[in-house]
């Protein structure tokens, strides 16, 4: 079982381990988020996440192709899609139109608990995972990464403070992303995610996540250690900003 948690998480938990496996043969090669980032040497190297709606207030019905495919001729190193249904109005549907279309990496966004997820998200030809600190023990975090690497996935390891921190630091993860927003208050602390930062050692490779608005906001992150960008609600709102953001 996973950690106890409070509130809206907690009802995602659950939900997530009641979600059936998706079987379907994987169509795809896999893209390494890992590779993309390191190639990524005059642009900053973002990651456009899709998702229509979120807690913290977004609510952008855009549409799924036309979106994705702008992200790709812009830019992005890697595309991010919601898979969770009841607070960010995602689906598995989504993640699949998008693994069909776009060349580069695509991280199946979701709170992911079980292997099952997995198994989805590979079956259905995403190339990254997200394990979040704060939702699973230490064991389960460890058991989810090593099964995604089984399978040939990555997986972004995601911190959202020095105790998460702590724990990712005893295991060879190879990517871990700092979130600015807390996942109970959604207060977003950009500054948070610069000392986190400057914390984790050279060889990982860094992703700032969530809250990002301006290219001086990449920058100090950038200072701070981030390799790459993770970016939702700005660019739902206004998907032209990938060009000053890159
Ligand atoms: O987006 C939310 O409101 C949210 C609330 C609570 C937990 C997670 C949440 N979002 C997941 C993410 O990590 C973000 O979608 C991602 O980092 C992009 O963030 P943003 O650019 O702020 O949309």
């Amino acid at each position: 079982m996973p950690r106890f948690l409070d509130g809206w998480l907690s009802d995602v938990v659950k939900n997530s381990l009641n979600r059936a496996r998706v079987n379907k043969p994987r169509e795809r090669p896999i893209y390494l988020l890992s590779k993309f980032i390191k190639s990524s040497v005059n642009k900053n190297a973002i990651i456009a996440e899709y998702k229509k709606k979120s807690p913290s207030g977004l609510n952008e019905n855009r549409n799924l192709v036309e979106y994705v495919k702008f992200m790709e001729e812009s830019g992005a190193i890697g595309i991010s899609v919601l898979t969770e249904e009841k607070y960010f109005g995602g689906s598995y549907n989504d993640l699949e139109t998008v693994t069909k279309i776009v060349k580069l990496p695509v991280l199946m966004k979701d709170f992911i608990v079980t292997e099952k997820q997995i198994d989805t998200a590979f079956n259905l030809g995403a190339d990254v995972i997200l394990l979040i600190v704060k939702i699973l023990t230490e064991r389960e975090l460890v058991n989810l990464y090593e099964y995604a690497k089984s399978l040939g996935l990555e997986a972004i390891v995601e911190i959202t403070d020095e105790n998460d921190l702590k724990i990712a630091l005893r295991h060879n993860f190879n990517i871990i992303g700092v979130n600015a927003r807390n996942l109970i208050s959604l207060e977003v602390d950009i500054q948070k995610v610069k000392k986190l930062l400057e914390l984790i050692p050279k060889n990982i490779i860094k992703i700032a996540e969530s809250g990002i608005k301006s290219r001086e906001e990449i920058i100090e992150l950038k200072k701070a250690g981030a390799d790459a960008f993770l970016i939702g609600t700005t660019l739902m709102k206004d998907p032209n900003k990938i060009k000053e953001l890159i």
